[in-house]
Order: structure tokens, then C-alpha cells, then sequence
């Protein structure tokens, strides 16, 4: 006999509001903000991205979940306390009225890398139909619902200006470089469109300040919830499985406050730049290599992918490629080159390499392509890098996962043209392409990764 998850003790006061709520804001700002010393006065209303379905499955149990932490001593479970009430992404009202409080201080984000809406030119592609919907109807109506995050986010900020409420922090944790300064980008450039005088208050009063965040976090699985049934006695519809590691590494000044971060762990810097480097090519690149080259040897997951010795040298090589324009000493990076590879053989963290896959027009150019385009730069040629671009593109014909791209349309014919390898690293970085001997590197992998020769 199973009992349901419900709140005992009354939850924490808003003052932080989350858009995106999946999994890896759960097991990671919302259980930071749990363990902070003063976590009991820092609670979070957390909005999802799109579909409601993961907001009404938490509020049916008070906001509460299970995180189950996976290590090699076995499984963890712990209820996270944080988040105070779920929303789904169309309750905009209730997100206008939070953010018209002073007392919410913090916006922080998890909506992947394709919620930024970014352009050729790194900035918002103001022509994408769902931007110009969202800019319309703003025009119209301040108050009126808007489908995007920089849309939403614009929404919000105006909210809080009408209503004098004084000075926020919008906190990205997306895998991004230099989250921070994109997210502001974005979301000044779409209020400039729609009101300067707005895009001038956002400029003075609205920090976006900047974080690397680590935590392996798979999507949730039956088994999941039956072992945090089994080992707890309580049926939690929406249980988050995650790695014992985690890392948040935040660059910030919060006039508007926050929480005791520092408390549960969080380290701040002034700039995060070299701890986002050293994360997203060797943790994320590698991730990518695995997600096309092992899904092409047959491989589902990132344990199965990196046992594999041929996939476990191409990562050791396309590690040396990035560490080597990494300013970080040889033997720390020796000891995260380490760290990630017990980190990967975890056979409690079943990571699939088809959700790592997804969005790789956006995830390549800054994961992979920063590492080979220094490398290029030296006047070496990185086999590393090029067999992670050669498996997207065989992945891209179609021989591995589904492809799953908001830009699905142009690398799919890229891949399958007359000359693929040339259109895809276009693609990726324009001129990319012109390079011939990297064209001919990257040729001469895709024969690698050729079943028949694995
Ligand atoms: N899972 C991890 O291990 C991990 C680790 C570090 C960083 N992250 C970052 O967090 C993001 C989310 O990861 P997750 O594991 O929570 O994924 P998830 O699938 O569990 O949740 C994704 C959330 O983003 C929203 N979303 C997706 N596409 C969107 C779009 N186009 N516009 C608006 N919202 C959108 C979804 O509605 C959902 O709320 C990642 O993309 C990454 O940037 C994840
Ligand atoms: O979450 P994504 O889709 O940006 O990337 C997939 C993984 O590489 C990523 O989730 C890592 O597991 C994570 O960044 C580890 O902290």
C-alpha cells in the first residue's frame, strides 16, 4: 500500500519565478534553492515551457518530488521542497502578477537552446513568425499571451515596470555560452522593437547575469518511479533521476537579492567564462561526439557508448583537441577528463544518446566547432572534431536516431546534397566550408563510421 506525496509544512514564499520546468531545473536550481540556509524563505513558481503536463502532475502532490540520486553506493531518494506551485506555460496572467511583486527577485531559466530564438548573427531572428505573432500582439496589448520565452520574458519585464517594482535578475542555466549576455540580448532587442522607452529601463534595471550548470539528468522513465516507490512507500508521479555531481558556477551582482546559494554550493565568480569553456566542449562535446558515433555502432545510452573502446578513443582525441586551447592547467583538466569519464560509466544514469541528439545545428557550433576551428587556426588538422561532424551528418541521412532539429529542414538537405560534408560545415560556420583539407578530413570519417568497418 503506496501513499501520495503531499506538503506537511506550508511552502516557501515566492520569490523566484522558473520558466521551463523540466527535469534539470528539479534536480538542480530548485534543489540548490532547497538546501540554501535560508531556503525556507526562497520558494519557486515554476512555469513549463510549452504543454502543461509536467505542472499538473507536481501540483497534484503540493509542488513535491522525489530526486532520486544514482551513485555506485546505490540510490538515493529525497523530496525537494522548493517549488511552491507549478504553472502551466499559458497561465500568463499568474506570470504577469509574479513578476509585478518586488519581493520576486530572480527569473531563471531552463528551455534548451532553441527557446533563445537566435539568428545567423547571434542575435534574435526577429523574422521568425512566432517572434513577429509575439510582437504584434504586444503591440496591441502589453498584457496579451505570447508564445515565446524572449516574448514571454518582454511580457513580464513590462509588467514589472508598470508596476514599479524595481530592479530583477534573469538567471539562464541553459547550455549556452555566455548564457547571460544572449539571453539580454534577446530580450532587450524585443523590447526595443516593441517600446525603446522599455528597452531603456530594461538596460538599467534588469541584470542578466550568467551561470555554468552541470548535473547529468535523464528524462524520467517507469522504472524510475517504481524504484522510488519501492525504496520510499510513496507514489510519486513525477520523480527526477539525476548523478550524485553537481556544479553551478554563477556570475551575478542580484540587487533585487537571492537566495544563500553560496551555502548549498554554488560558487561566484566574475566571469564565468573558463568554467562554460571547459564544460560545454569537454562534458557537452564529448556528449555529442557519443550521441551520433555510438547511436551509429548501435549504442543507447552514454554508459554503453563510452565502454565501447572505438568510441572511447575518439573522445580521448577529441579531448586533446579542446584541452589544448583550454587555459586551464594540464593537470586539473587530466583530473575533469577523469571525473567525466566515471561520471559517464554510471549504469544508474541511463542518459539517451536520441535526447543528446536532438538540436545539434544549435548544440555543434558550440560544442564541437569552437575546439576544431582553433585547432584549424594552428595548423592542425582535428580528427577528434571531425569524426563528431561526420557522424551528425550520417545521422542527418537518416542511419541513426530520428532526427529531431528546429533546423531539421536545411541540415537534412545539407547532409544529402551533391556535396555534403562542404554544406554541412557551412551550416555550422559560414566559410567553414572553403577549408578543403577539412573538408577532405571529415570525407575520410564518414567511412569510419561505416557499419561494415566498426
Ligand atoms: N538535463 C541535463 O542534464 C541538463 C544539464 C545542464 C543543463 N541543462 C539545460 O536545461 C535544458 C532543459 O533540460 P531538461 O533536462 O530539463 O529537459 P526537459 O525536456 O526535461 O525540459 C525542457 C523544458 O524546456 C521547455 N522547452 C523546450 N523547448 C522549448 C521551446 N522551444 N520554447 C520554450 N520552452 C521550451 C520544455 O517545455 C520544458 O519545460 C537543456 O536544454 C539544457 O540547456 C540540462
Ligand atoms: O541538455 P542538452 O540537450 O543541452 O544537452 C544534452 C546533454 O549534453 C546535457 O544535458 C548534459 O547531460 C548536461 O549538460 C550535463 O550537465
Amino acid at each position: 500500500m503506496t501513499t501520495p506525496l503531499r506538503r506537511e509544512v506550508p511552502a516557501p514564499p515566492v520569490r523566484i519565478v522558473h520558466l521551463g520546468l523540466g527535469n534539470f531545473h528539479r534536480a538542480h536550481q530548485a534543489w540548490y534553492t532547497a538546501r540554501a540556509s535560508d531556503g525556507a524563505e526562497w520558494g519557486v513558481a515554476a512555469f513549463t515551457g510549452r504543454r502543461p503536463d509536467a505542472a499538473e502532475k507536481l501540483n497534484r502532490q503540493d509542488g513535491l518530488y522525489t530526486l532520486l540520486v544514482r551513485g555506485a553506493d546505490g540510490d538515493h531518494p529525497q523530496v525537494v521542497t522548493s517549488i511552491a506551485r507549478a504553472h502551466a506555460a499559458t497561465e500568463h496572467e499568474e506570470f504577469l502578477d509574479l513578476l509585478r511583486r518586488s519581493e520576486v527577485a530572480v527569473v531563471t531559466l531552463t528551455v534548451t537552446e532553441a527557446a533563445y530564438l537566435l539568428g545567423a548573427d547571434g542575435g534574435l531572428d526577429e523574422h521568425r513568425p512566432e517572434v513577429v505573432a509575439d510582437l504584434a500582439a504586444l503591440r496591441a496589448d502589453a498584457t496579451a499571451p505570447v508564445s515565446t520565452v524572449p516574448g514571454r520574458l518582454v511580457a513580464g519585464l513590462a509588467a514589472r515596470r508598470a508596476a514599479d517594482a524595481g530592479p530583477v535578475t534573469v538567471l539562464s542555466c541553459d547550455n549556452l555560452a555566455h548564457n547571460g549576455h544572449v539571453t539580454g540580448s534577446v530580450v532587450t532587442r524585443l523590447a526595443e522593437l516593441l517600446d525603446p522607452a522599455l528597452a531603456g529601463w530594461i538596460r538599467r534595471d534588469v541584470e542578466f547575469a550568467s551561470s555554468m550548470v552541470d548535473r547529468i539528468t535523464p528524462a524520467t522513465t517507469d522504472e524510475v518511479v517504481a524504484t522510488v516507490e519501492a525504496l520510499t512507500g510513496v507514489h510519486d508521479e513525477s520523480p527526477v533521476p539525476t548523478e550524485p555531481f553537481s556544479e553551478w558556477v554563477v556570475s551575478g551582482e542580484f540587487r533585487a537579492g537571492r537566495p544563500d546559494w553560496e551555502s548549498a554550493g554554488v560558487v561566484f565568480v566574475d566571469d564565468v567564462t573558463v568554467h562554460e569553456q571547459r564544460k560545454l566542449w569537454l562534458l557537452n562535446g564529448s556528449h555529442s561526439l557519443l550521441a551520433y558515433a555510438g547511436a551509429l555502432l548501435g549504442h543507447r545510452t552514454i554508459a554503453d557508448a563510452v565502454a565501447d573502446p572505438r568510441c572511447r578513443a575518439w573522445v580521448e582525441t577529441f579531448w586533446d583537441e579542446a584541452c589544448r586551447h583550454l587555459p586551464i592547467p594540464a593537470q586539473d583538466l587530466a583530473r575533469y577528463r577523469e571525473a567525466l569519464l566515471d561520471r559517464y560509466a554510471n549504469p544508474g544514469v541511463r542518459h539517451l544518446l536520441a535526447q543528446i541528439a536532438a538540436g545539434g545545428s544549435l548544440k555543434l557550433p558550440l560544442r564541437i566547432v569552437p575546439a576544431l576551428r582553433a585547432e584549424r587556426a594552428a595548423g592542425r588538422l582535428p580528427e577528434g572534431c571531425a569524426t563528431a561532424l561526420a557522424a551528425w551528418i550520417r545521422h542527418l541521412r537518416g542511419e541513426s536516431t530520428p532526427v529531431d532539429d528546429p533546423a531539421a529542414d536545411r541540415a537534412v538537405a545539407a547532409a544529402t546534397s551533391d556535396d555534403p560534408v562542404r554544406a554541412v560545415l557551412d551550416l555550422l560556420h559560414p566559410g567553414l566550408g572553403d577549408d578543403a583539407e577539412l573538408v577532405e578530413l571529415v570525407s575520410s570519417r564518414l567511412d569510419v563510421l561505416t557499419p561494415a568497418t566498426v
